[in-house]
């Protein structure tokens, strides 16, 4: 067993914030960067024509008629000898900016559509998606031209109308993306935090989307540029003299035999902001997808189904009671059954198993936040005198984060990488605590004091990026901390990290019980962490509760299997007073819910396993010490001293 930890030394974060001084995406690609500068160009020129225009732009001379360059006219004249330059920048204005308006109105409609609709659930996602698809089922060409009949030339409504239709599109890739990031574990954090969900959209996924955003802008922007330089060249352009780029293409393709280079320039220049326009979102794009999604939790809890029959809360309970607990898939299996444990004020309970047992599912039904399609189908969890599985998503909503609090197992994750650390957690303070600003920058600074933090003003100016691993857990742990919850539920807190942080954390975990008297529950597939920092412990194995009771009794006096066997295959265990020479293994691997046979679940892989064991059993007082069992040979296993023996790997 390994060893009690030392409080932790405060720890002092030295990592460089080498990220933050790369170059911008786009100035990192060659192409994109000469694409700006192209773009840069033509912009700045257009803008600025007025000021130094060779010529004005209707100014003819009938002497001078499509000619190619000359020191006068740098770029040629048309068939009325008007200098071809200054109508080009002439006309760059107005074509920019009238194309802009159709990116404008695609974007300015996509965006809070894919916000509403990754947010709202899935009705209001259905009824959108339907909309988009007729939306994008329309012939936009035809549109557009009806449009011109009913309003003649009016190129900016056209360009509106043009965005509207290609929003559809635009929806359709954000709402992706929109989605991806609601599933996010600081976007979970921020919901357990008490965050409006229309706020939850506009600080957590809008900043995230950014680049997506901007990529599809330019795309859209070059679509439209070709769409209405097309419009301009047929004659639905700007009406004579005014120039536009379109209508300039238009005129020299009229002399294409006797001209052709009338064609070239504005040719050019539409080309070349076109090509530029592309090379920036392809620059822009490279990297630019969203983080990973993980478990999609928070919208399946609005849609959580409280339970109708629950027990009585327990007597003389002051925690969390835990009684009978099932969590299954909607209409379908059962993953977790009859689970049941107390985490009283100021203890430490451990759930512990190997992957994919029901610790996870346990520990997300607690705070009402499981899965889109699971929900707690059974049992109670009685908290402060109320019952959680019947209380619906809002009152639920004024418990996590205020009374309860929750650090996951990457702790990057639960951190929004586009704001400081200072930003996020004087933000949970000041939601969770009510707070002016300036309280709660001083609270999210005594926050990372009391988490171990020497320098928490740098630490606050810092982006979760620019803070390690183990630094980031501490900071998850103080957001958890926020709101000053007697509770918090840490799952795996210490998975991600490495043998050294992770003792640091979890001893800082023990120091935070002691000090605020707050009950922990902690899930862990280590037994070592078990015996490190938990007063109670609940083995689980494939969805169900195996063995429970204090610490010192289960790992003192394991009787069932899989207990023992977790213990003699813990490195750290040392089970009769000296290290055996090899470590013991279990074969097999944790059944699939769908596989779960109606007897013991673990009897497949245990090595005591007869006959009886394949008839159902219940969880049974232990003979000795506190708790309770789950095997009918538990008894004369424990009589006769029986210890795990099946081995496998060398020590
Ligand atoms: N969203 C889901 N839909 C269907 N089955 C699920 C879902 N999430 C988990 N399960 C199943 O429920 C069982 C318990 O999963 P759970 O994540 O709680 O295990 P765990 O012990 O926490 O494992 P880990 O340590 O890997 O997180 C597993 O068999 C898993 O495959």
């Amino acid at each position: 067993m390994t060893a009690p930890l030392a409080t932790p030394a405060v720890v002092v974060e030295r990592r460089e914030p080498a990220a933050r001084r790369r170059a911008p995406r786009l100035l990192r690609s060659p192409s994109g960067t000469l694409g700006l500068l192209w773009l840069l160009l033509i912009v700045l020129a257009s803008a600025t024509a007025r000021l130094w225009l060779p010529y004005p732009t209707e100014k003819q001379d009938l002497t001078a008629v499509l000619q190619t360059p000359t020191a006068a006219h740098w770029l040629g004249t048309d068939e009325l000898g008007r200098d071809l330059l200054s109508r080009i920048f002439a006309a760059g204005a107005g074509t920019l900016l009238t194309t802009s308006i159709a990116a404008l109105v695609a974007v300015g409609v996509a965006v809070p559509l894919s916000l509403w609709s990754a947010g709202a659930g899935p009705r209001v996602e259905a009824v959108i998606n339907r909309v988009t698809e007729i939306v994008m089922s329309v012939p936009g060409v035809v549109v557009m031209l009806a449009v011109i009949g009913a309003f003649g030339t009016n190129l900016p409504l056209v360009m509106a109308v043009l965005g509207f239709l290609i929003s559809a599109g635009v929806y359709r890739v954000l709402v992706g993306q929109a989605k991806s990031l609601q599933a996010n574990l600081y976007v979970d954090a921020a919901r357990v935090d008490g965050v409006r969900p229309v706020a939850v959209s506009l600080r957590h996924i809008l900043p995230n989307m950014l680049t997506t955003i901007l990529v599809q802008f330019v795309l859209i922007f070059a679509i439209a540029l070709m769409i209405g330089a097309g419009l301009a060249f047929i004659g639905f352009g700007p009406p004579p003299p005014e120039p536009s780029w379109g209508g300039l293409i238009g005129s020299a393709s009229k002399h294409v035999y006797d001209a052709p280079w009338l064609m070239v320039p504005t040719g050019l220049v539409l080309i070349l902001t076109v090509l530029a326009i592309n090379a920036i979102a392809d620059a822009l794009s490279v990297g630019a997808d969203a983080p990973p999604a993980q478990i999609a939790l928070g919208r399946a809890a609005r849609r959580r189904r409280p339970i109708a029959a629950v027990s009585p809360a327990p007597a003389g309970v002051t925690g969390l009671a835990v009684r009978d607990l099932a969590v299954g898939i909607d209409g379908g299996t059962t993953l977790v059954s009859s689970v049941s444990f107390d985490a009283p004020a100021g203890r430490v309970l451990g759930v512990v198993g190997e992957s994919g047992c029901g610790k996870s599912l346990t520990a997300l039904a607690l705070m009402g936040l499981l899965p889109a399609g699971l929900s707690t189908t059974a049992g109670s969890i009685h908290w402060g005198g109320r019952e959680l599985a019947t209380l619906t998503e809002q009152q639920l909503g004024t418990i996590r984060g205020h009374e309860i609090g929750f650090v996951g197992q990457e702790p990057m994750r639960s951190l929004d990488p586009m704001f400081t650390i200072g930003y996020q957690l004087a933000g949970a303070v000041r939601r969770l605590r009510r707070v002016p600003a300036a309280t709660a920058r001083r609270e999210a600074e005594a926050l990372l004091g009391q988490v171990g933090i020497a320098d928490p003003g740098r630490v606050l100016r810092s982006y979760p990026h620019q803070i390690s691993g183990g630094m980031a857990q501490r900071v998850a742990i103080a957001l958890a901390l926020a709101g000053r919850p007697a509770l918090v539920i840490a799952d795996e807190p210490t998975t991600a990290l490495d043998v050294t942080v992770q003792a640091e954390i979890l001893s800082l975990l023990r120091s935070l019980v002691r000090e605020t008297g707050m009950s922990l529950v902690i899930v862990t597939h280590d037994l070592g962490v078990v015996a490190d920092i938990c007063d109670s412990v609940v083995v689980m194995y494939a969805g169900q509760v195996v063995e429970s009771g204090t610490v010192f009794d289960v790992l003192d006096d394991a009787q069932h299997p899989y207990t023992m066997a977790l213990l003699a295959a813990d490195p750290h265990a040392i089970t009769d007073g000296t290290p055996a020479s090899r470590l013991a293994s279990i074969p097999g691997q944790v059944p699939q819910p769908k596989d779960w046979p109606g007897g013991c679940r673990f009897a497949a892989r245990c090595e005591f396993a007869r006959a009886e064991c394949h008839a159902p059993v219940e969880l049974e007082a232990r003979s000795a010490g506190s708790g309770a069992v789950r095997c009918v040979r538990a008894v004369d296993l424990h009589l006769s001293a029986t210890r795990w023996t099946s081995t496998g790997v060398s020590r």
